[in-house]
């Protein structure tokens, strides 16, 4: 109960029950579903990958538990223009407090920012939280299987299908990766990062690869800092890539992407 993963899980239990105090779901869902704007994250991301181009999802993220502040002049609606301009496929925005420093504000400014899919990037564990996404104007949300029983997997994403959005489906390892693979989402994240330990890998998504069948998309998570790391991962055939911390660091994000990517 001690780690990084079980505390913001209790986090997230405590904000959803006031959360609800605040907004009935019934009333949320109402906003959601009047929402007709859904930008389609995974077609986006399969346009590129299927043609073996690098699809980068880019993360706009202020703070993370394992590294504490990453960029203190956090501005979401310059960071997603300039992700935009320089060949960004998706954004990925963190929308948790307590613990990365995001707000759902954020997610909403770099929707109004540009054209691109958005992930929204938290800690899902409540239909209330998936429905609440697609209010904000998400198009995708995470799942990470480390945090979630096979019941809550399967009424976390049927939610957000119904709602006419993507998911991201998160694994670290074989087992998780299993049952990962008995849930509908094309999209596996790989991540390169343990979330109880930090340790990071890029082994991890290498060794996981074999398991895939081809009809998932493969993004790796985590840990992508250099043209050596993009190239490791075109060379197992891994096109897709969600990555932070190396373009939240830079003084122009969407420059950093271009220059990582090669765009
Ligand atoms: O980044 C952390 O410290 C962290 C801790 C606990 C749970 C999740 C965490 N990060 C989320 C992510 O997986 C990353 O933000 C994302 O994959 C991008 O990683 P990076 O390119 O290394 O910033």
């Amino acid at each position: 109960m001690n780690d990084i993963l079980e505390k913001i899980l209790t986090v997230k239990r405590e904000e959803v029950a006031v959360l609800r105090q605040m907004r009935s779901e019934t009333d949320l869902l109402a906003e959601a579903t009047a929402r007709q704007d859904i930008r389609g994250f995974a077609n986006h991301l399969r346009e590129q990958i299927s043609t073996k181009q690098n699809a980068v999802i880019a993360e706009i993220k202020k703070a993370s538990p394992s590294k504490g502040v990453i960029r203190e002049n956090f501005n979401p609606t310059e960071i997603a223009t300039s992700y935009a301009a320089h060949g960004a496929t998706c954004l990925s925005v963190l929308t948790d407090q307590q613990f990365f420093q995001g707000s759902p504000d954020y997610l909403r400014q770099a929707r109004a920012a540009c054209a691109l899919p958005i992930l929204r990037k938290d800690f899902m564990i409540d239909p209330y939280q998936v429905i609440h996404a697609r209010a904000l104007g998400a198009d995708c949300i995470l799942l990470i299987v480390a945090a979630l029983s096979d019941t809550q997997l399967q009424e976390l994403e049927d939610t957000s299908i119904e709602l006419g959005m993507d998911v991201l489906i998160e694994v670290h390892n074989r087992e998780e990766l299993e049952r990962a693979l008995q849930l509908k989402s094309p999209l596996i994240g790989i991540n390169n990062r343990n979330l109880r330990t930090f340790e990071v890998s890029l082994d991890n998504t290498v060794n996981l690869l074999n398991d895939i069948p081809t009809d998932r998309m493969v993004i790796t998570e985590s840990g992508i800092h250099t043209r050596e790391d993009v190239q490791t991962m075109n060379k197992h055939q891994v096109y897709g890539f969600l990555v932070g911390e190396a373009f939240m660091r830079a003084d122009n994000p969407g420059e950093a992407l271009a220059k990582l990517f090669d765009i």
